[in-house]
């Protein structure tokens, strides 16, 4: 059995990982972390564990007292906080699974300017490997330390992995718009996601400086092999779970000729041949399709007189975009089975 911790597993993104965990058959949850809700248990916290998950939180302190007794620690904390207890870990002999931010970029000076944080251990940053399963499986399996893909990266990237990588498209500009439920910006109270705001209204929010822009490009960079420039524009859904992205790209003189969308589904189709969890779909990607599960869909649009792709990706921001993906690497690292632990019903309505 694979011993874990998880801290920050009040957050929405903790609590999905958690429910995750203990249906897991190789897994077994030594201790779970709160920073607020230390000493209750998680029923108390959230009621539908009641029965089902009555472990104890305990505080960070004491969850660092236990490090001893885990071969994995999972953090879902806000930015910034991930960096110590990734230290500490190390220190332990634990492999850490980051849900958050910290160690997602390569270059240090782009992560301080975009999250405002002074990183402290570079050293961890640079052996930290992106947990993107599909695109990065071999360097997961290596690793100490997964960086885990943030929500709308995974759905961008996946969505135009295939494109770049075989180089059909031009890469002076991709514009990413993207829509996520509201649980995307985790639990704690703020204005902008109370019920009368989000309630009958869409908006867009971070328009050209949101913190997802360096991480896309980042990645968008190495599979085009150039260096790309991304628009990356948030928006913000009156629905609980649930992203979609929709990805406006441009056929290169190179592929104008020969591309039609036939040709753009066989490409696709060949890039994700072996990916369980990825759906590539002639018909459009809907949130519902994807919703309680780990899956990506992806569908994609082609006007041949213009030149104009249109890609459209959809996961679950928890689970795909957070919790899943999590699971979906520690799989990988541990040699499971890749969808161990992750073969839930997807719920249509
Ligand atoms: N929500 C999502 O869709 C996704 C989230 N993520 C990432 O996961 C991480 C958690 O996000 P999310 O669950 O949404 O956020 P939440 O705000 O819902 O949860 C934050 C968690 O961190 C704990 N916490 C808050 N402040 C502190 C602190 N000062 N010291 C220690 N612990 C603290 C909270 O504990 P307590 O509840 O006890 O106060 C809670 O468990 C973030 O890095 C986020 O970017 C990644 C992908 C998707
Ligand atoms: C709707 C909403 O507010 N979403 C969050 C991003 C979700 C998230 O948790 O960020 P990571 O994927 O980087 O961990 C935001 O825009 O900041």
């Amino acid at each position: 059995m694979i011993k874990v911790g998880v801290i920050g597993a009040t957050g929405y993104a903790g609590q999905q990982l958690v429910w995750i965990l203990n249906n897991h058959k190789e897994v077994k949850i030594e201790f779970i972390s709160s920073y607020s809700n230390a000493g209750e248990n998680m029923g108390e916290v959230y009621a539908n564990y009641k029965k089902y998950f009555e472990k104890k939180l305990i505080s960070q302190e004491e969850a660092e007292e236990n490090f001893g007794k885990i071969d994995v620690l999972f953090l879902a904390l806000p930015h910034g906080l991930s960096e110590k207890m990734t230290k500490k870990a190390l220190e332990n002999n634990v492999k850490v699974f980051d849900l958050g931010a910290d160690f997602r970029l390569d270059d240090l000076e782009t992560y301080e300017k975009w999250y405002d944080v002074k990183h402290e251990f570079p050293e961890i940053n640079q052996s930290a490997v992106y947990g993107l399963p599909e695109l990065n499986r071999g360097r997961i399996k290596e690793s100490q330390v997964v960086a885990c893909t943030g929500c709308y990266p995974t759905s961008a990237i996946l969505g135009a992995a295939p494109l770049l990588k075989n180089k059909v498209v031009k890469t002076d500009k991709i514009i990413i718009d993207s829509k996520s439920g509201v649980s995307g910006a985790g639990r704690s109270a703020k204005i902008d996601t109370i019920f009368t705001e989000v309630n009958e209204n869409f908006k867009a929010y971070g328009v050209l400086k949101h913190r997802h822009t360096p991480e896309i490009k980042q990645e968008m960079d190495k599979l085009s092999e150039s260096d790309m420039n991304v628009v990356f524009t948030p928006h913000l859904l009156p629905i609980n779970r649930g992203l979609l992205s929709t990805i406006y790209l441009e056929v290169n003189e190179k592929w104008k000729e020969s591309l039609t969308e036939e040709k753009i589904y066989e490409i696709y189709n060949d890039f994700y041949k072996n990916e369980y969890f990825i759906r590539v779909t002639e018909n459009l990607p809907e949130i519902k399709n994807v919703k309680n599960s780990n899956i990506c869909e992806i569908g994609v649009r082609y006007d041949s007189k213009t030149g104009n792709i249109v890609v459209i990706s959809a996961i679950d921001n928890l689970i795909k975009g957070a919790g899943g993906q999590a699971v979906q690497s520690m799989n990988i690292m541990f040699e499971l089975e890749e969808n161990m632990g992750l073969e839930f019903l997807s719920m249509y309505i």
